[in-house]
């Protein structure tokens, strides 16, 4: 198929380029090497994202891998639209990261082109795909091994079970959330008529939750004890009690708690200064939105 063609091309030549980071970043050899490498994958992602949506059966793919870790210990998922990402992903990802120290682990930055709320708005979906490859190679200087992939499964239960049939290797599961997306996947609403207690119990038994705290309805103080106010039984009999045990709450810093995509839409259809943006989301990032040809929020 098409698309498994394209995925081991780019892999080929991911390979060459993570034998020796190190020396490679040091030298500043890798970012040339990253620059020359993105041209071919960037022109790869349309037809990777076509190439995905044609097969019906196809509920999850690996476009983007900066390196692979043959049987990682944990993977740490963030799923999320990335319209565009920014600082606020990279400290979900960095903090959960730490969480995990330690122990081999997998990133995937996985778009999720169905939204369980929302229909689809701009920027495309191959051009999140390049902006997410561009976050990839950011965490990658730091040291992550990083994989961009793309479901159509707006569930997080959903994707949880195409995720374990892939990486059948990996100890745990630990999807990266902020707090009103920790709700939003604990609320009866998307299961009704089963409670999320039913509808959710082998995710449960199975997965982990590093859920950041977020600018929004609920203090600081509420969300920092969402988890113990779960093991205290507080949500009982929607949310179970033994769930508490599974749920990591991170505290963000104050820089990042209020960004957002949404935001920075606004912020660049209203002309922010690219100094302004880099604030909210990394500079390549800021830098391929500002110099798309088409206007792209
Ligand atoms: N600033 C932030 N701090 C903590 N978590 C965040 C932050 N921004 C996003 N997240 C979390 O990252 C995940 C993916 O985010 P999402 O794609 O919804 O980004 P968003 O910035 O909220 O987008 P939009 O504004 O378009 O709704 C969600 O679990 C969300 O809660
Ligand atoms: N119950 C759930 O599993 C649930 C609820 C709301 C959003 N989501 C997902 O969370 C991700 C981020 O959503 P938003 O962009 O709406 O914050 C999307 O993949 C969306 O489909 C899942």
């Amino acid at each position: 198929m098409a698309f498994d063609l394209y995925d081991q091309k780019v892999r080929c030549k991911i390979v060459h380029f993570v034998c020796y980071p190190d020396i490679m970043y040091k030298s500043g050899i890798l970012d040339v090497a990253f620059r020359t490498l993105m041209q071919p994958l960037h022109n790869g992602l349309a037809d990777a994202y076509k190439a995905f949506c044609a097969d019906d059966k196809l509920h999850f793919k690996i476009v983007y891998n900066t390196q692979v870790i043959p049987k990682p210990e944990v993977l740490l998922v963030l799923d999320s639209s990335f319209n565009p990402p920014h600082w606020g992903h990279h400290a979900l990802i960095e903090k959960g990261l730490r969480l995990y120290d330690g122990r081999s682990t997998q990133v995937l930055l996985l778009l999720a082109v169905n939204n369980a709320d929302k229909a689809a708005a701009p920027a495309s979906f191959d051009k999140r795909m390049e902006m997410m490859c561009l976050m990839a190679d950011l965490l990658h200087k730091n040291g992550s091994a990083v994989s961009v992939g793309i479901t159509d499964y707006a569930k997080y239960v959903d994707k949880d079970i195409i995720l374990r049939k892939h990486y059948k290797d990996a100890r745990t599961i630990s999807f990266l959330v902020g707090f009103d997306t920790i709700v939003r996947i604990f609320a009866p609403k998307y299961y009704y008529p089963r409670l999320p207690s039913e509808a959710l119990e082998s995710f449960m038994a199975s997965t982990e939750l590093c859920c950041l705290t977020r600018e929004g309805n609920h203090n600081l103080e509420e969300q920092m004890k969402y988890s113990s106010d779960i093991s205290n039984g507080v949500y009982e009999p929607n949310i179970p009690k033994s769930w508490g045990a599974k749920i990591h709450m991170m505290e963000n810093d104050k820089i990042f708690e209020s960004i957002s995509s949404s935001a920075i839409r606004k912020a660049i259809a209203e002309g922010q200064t690219s100094e302004k943006l880099s604030k909210l989301l990394p500079l390549p990032i800021v830098d391929y939105i500002l110099s798309s040809k088409d206007q792209m929020f």
